[in-house]
């Protein structure tokens, strides 16, 4: 691990959703290449709806493409709610991005929870895991999933996925996904990647957006402060990148980087 995380601003979440593709394209490619699929993880949150921004424009080259049909959809963090629930990050996704896929081309492999064991938290995360144990294990390491990219969001107090600030979860050294029944945020009960899982992964991006991010974006670039969004910075380096409109980063000196692939 070496470096620093990237931090991206830009005007607006209009100018921003292009150079997110472009990344995320590259990712996509770097996946394809090395093992024929593109494993991604996502949160829930505003990202669903700018990822679907960034992927469902219309492609600017013959190297534009996704290739969903080569994708494998994770679940960053996820309620213990039924799939079709108002606070279901599966349906979130579904409705702003899965279902406006065009229907004659590949699909993705998307991994939804077990929604059958939704009381037991415990019960929930440990399937969750082994959904992931059955797509990783035979390529990489038992030890611990590499994701090819992890799609995250940025909490207004620091949190990503369901790991919160001072939550004893920060501490999980083995698991791969975690049950949590005691969320800040509505509602309690959910399952999330580990901090280990996130930061193994070969890229982290997040997507903070609008004036409401700006003091947490100043405490977790230049406080750190052991929030959740700097520990994936401190644990992931020049691997993590964060894609940010200007409003999220009003008053934040830490050095912005013109993007390039
Ligand atoms: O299930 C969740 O609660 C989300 O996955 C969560 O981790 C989200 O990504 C952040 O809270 C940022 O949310 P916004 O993008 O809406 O600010």
């Amino acid at each position: 691990m070496g470096g620093q995380a990237n931090l991206y601003s830009f005007p607006a979440v209009g100018d921003l959703a292009p150079v997110l593709r472009a990344y995320i394209i590259q990712s996509q490619a770097n996946g394809i290449a090395r093992h024929g699929t593109f494993k991604v993880a996502v949160s829930g949150g505003s990202l669903p709806k700018t990822l679907a921004q960034a992927l469902l424009a219309p492609p600017t080259s013959e190297t534009d493409v996704v290739h969903w049909g080569n994708w494998e959809i994770f679940f960053a963090d996820e309620r213990a709610v039924p799939l079709d629930h108002a606070d279901s990050n599966y349906a979130l996704l579904k409705a702003e991005l899965l279902d406006k896929l065009p229907a004659d081309a590949p699909q993705p492999k998307v991994h939804p929870i077990d929604a059958s064991v939704l009381d037991d938290a415990q019960e929930l995360a440990d399937r969750y895991e082994q959904e992931l144990v059955a797509s990783f294990a035979s390529r990489d390491s038992v030890r611990l999933p590499i994701f090819d990219l992890l799609l995250l969001g940025c909490g207004p107090d620091g949190h990503t996925c369901s790991l919160f600030p001072g939550h004893e979860l920060l501490r999980e050294t083995s698991a791969w996904v975690a049950p949590i029944e005691d969320s800040p945020k509505p509602p309690p009960r959910r399952v999330t990647l580990t901090l280990p899982v996130v930061t193994h992964a070969v890229r982290v991006a997040f997507v903070a957006t609008g004036g409401g991010k700006k003091e947490v974006m100043k405490e977790i670039f230049e406080a750190g402060n052991g929030l959740p969004c700097a520990l994936v910075n401190e644990g992931c380096g020049d691997r993590c990148s964060w894609f940010v409109d200007d409003a999220a980063v009003e008053g934040v000196t830490y050095p912005r980087r013109p993007f390039s692939l």
